[in-house]
């Protein structure tokens, strides 16, 4: 059952007379218990997207969906106070650096327990206790003794354990990490992915993992989702979009991967950058990058084709060789 339903949402970023697109019409579901890569180059929306579901792009005006459900309930229809009582409740989200995510100048005690203290209230005592359990429960030794100092006492992989403790505190239902392990060592990195998937394990809640890591997505995500300047390429279920990817974006993110048999690196196969909000293409967003585009890719947009569970947004989808369908 889907916990989460976002339904063309959009983010537009510029003013009034030029408003740009960071996201554009994206429309995914995340089921109860699911993991969700998000996936795509840099600048590709993956952020925006998570911070606007989150109500974290707080511009009059910016956010437009059809709906945002969480558990059948439009979170953009909501009052302020409700929707807050949900983000960082239900649902919750960790970032990629957790030292600018801390506060320097609380204790992680009074930062766990102020959490607490929000979404759950109970006592002092009892928030301590909870705030202790929280820290053991993602791997910090000592926890008590822990919860007395303050974030520059502790090491980037530490820091990032208690923001992890801070985001489950309230037992999502739904957690989204933006690249939780981005500003860690390579070592530490391992660590805290283990971490996650752990928890999401023992807490069946369901995960939404913004990477760039397609590895860790092959094997942990159930479904993934290509995004492309602020589109949705493809969607399917990981085994799918690892064996057989129909858009020539994701065959070449694919195609970076190191242990990829074409011996190919870094998107070689894709010339440029992903377009910035300033200069978007006519037609599909990727044609000038894409060794397949036609004069129909450069100037009609495509439509999505396929079920919601296995959609590409291309013209020529690719066959089971690879090669585009003409
Ligand atoms: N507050 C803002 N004002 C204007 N443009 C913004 C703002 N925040 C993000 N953008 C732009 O929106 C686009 C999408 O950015 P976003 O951070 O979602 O990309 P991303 O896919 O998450 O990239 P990364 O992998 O580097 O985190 C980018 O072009 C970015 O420059």
């Amino acid at each position: 059952m889907a916990i989460l339903e976002v339904n063309q949402l959009s983010v537009h970023f510029g003013d009034e007379s030029a408003p740009f697109k960071a996201v554009d019409k994206i429309s995914y579901t995340v089921d109860e218990g699911e993991i969700l890569g998000i996936v795509g180059e840099s600048g590709s929306g993956k952020s925006v997207s998570s911070l606007a579901i989150m109500g974290l792009i707080d511009y009059p005006g910016r956010v437009s969906a059809d709906s945002v459900n969480f558990h059948g309930e439009n979170l953009l229809e909501m009052a302020e106070k409700e929707r807050k009582k949900l983000t960082g409740a239900d649902i919750s989200m960790i970032f990629q650096d957790p030292m600018t995510s801390l506060n320097p100048c609380f204790t992680v005690g009074y930062q766990i327990m102020e959490a607490l203290q929000v979404h759950q209230g109970g006592s002092k005592r009892e928030r301590r206790a909870r705030a202790e359990e929280l820290l053991r429960l993602v791997g910090i030794p000592d926890p008590a003794s822990r919860l007395k100092v303050y974030p520059h006492q502790l090491s980037g992989g530490m820091s990032q354990r208690v923001m992890i403790a801070m985001a489950i505190a309230c037992n999502p239902r739904l957690l989204i990490a933006d690249e939780p392990t981005t500003a860690l060592d390579v070592t530490i990195q391992a660590q805290i992915i283990d971490l996650l998937l752990d928890l999401q394990k023992e807490q069946n809640m369901a995960l939404v993992l913004i990477t760039h890591d397609l590895a860790l997505v092959a094997e942990a995500a159930h479904k993934v989702m290509v995004m492309y300047a602020g589109q949705v390429v493809e969607t399917g279920s990981s085994v799918e979009i690892f064996r057989s990817p129909k858009h020539p974006y994701t065959q070449a993110l694919l195609r970076s991967l190191p242990e990829s048999s074409s011996g190919k690196s870094r998107l070689d196969s894709l010339s440029g950058v992903v377009p910035g909000l300033f200069d978007r293409p006519r037609g599909c967003m990727l044609n000038p990058r894409c060794p397949y585009a036609t004069d129909k890719c450069r100037s009609e947009e495509p439509a999505v084709q396929g079920p919601p569970e296995r959609a590409v947004k291309c013209h020529y989808p690719l066959n089971e060789q690879g090669e585009p369908t003409r």
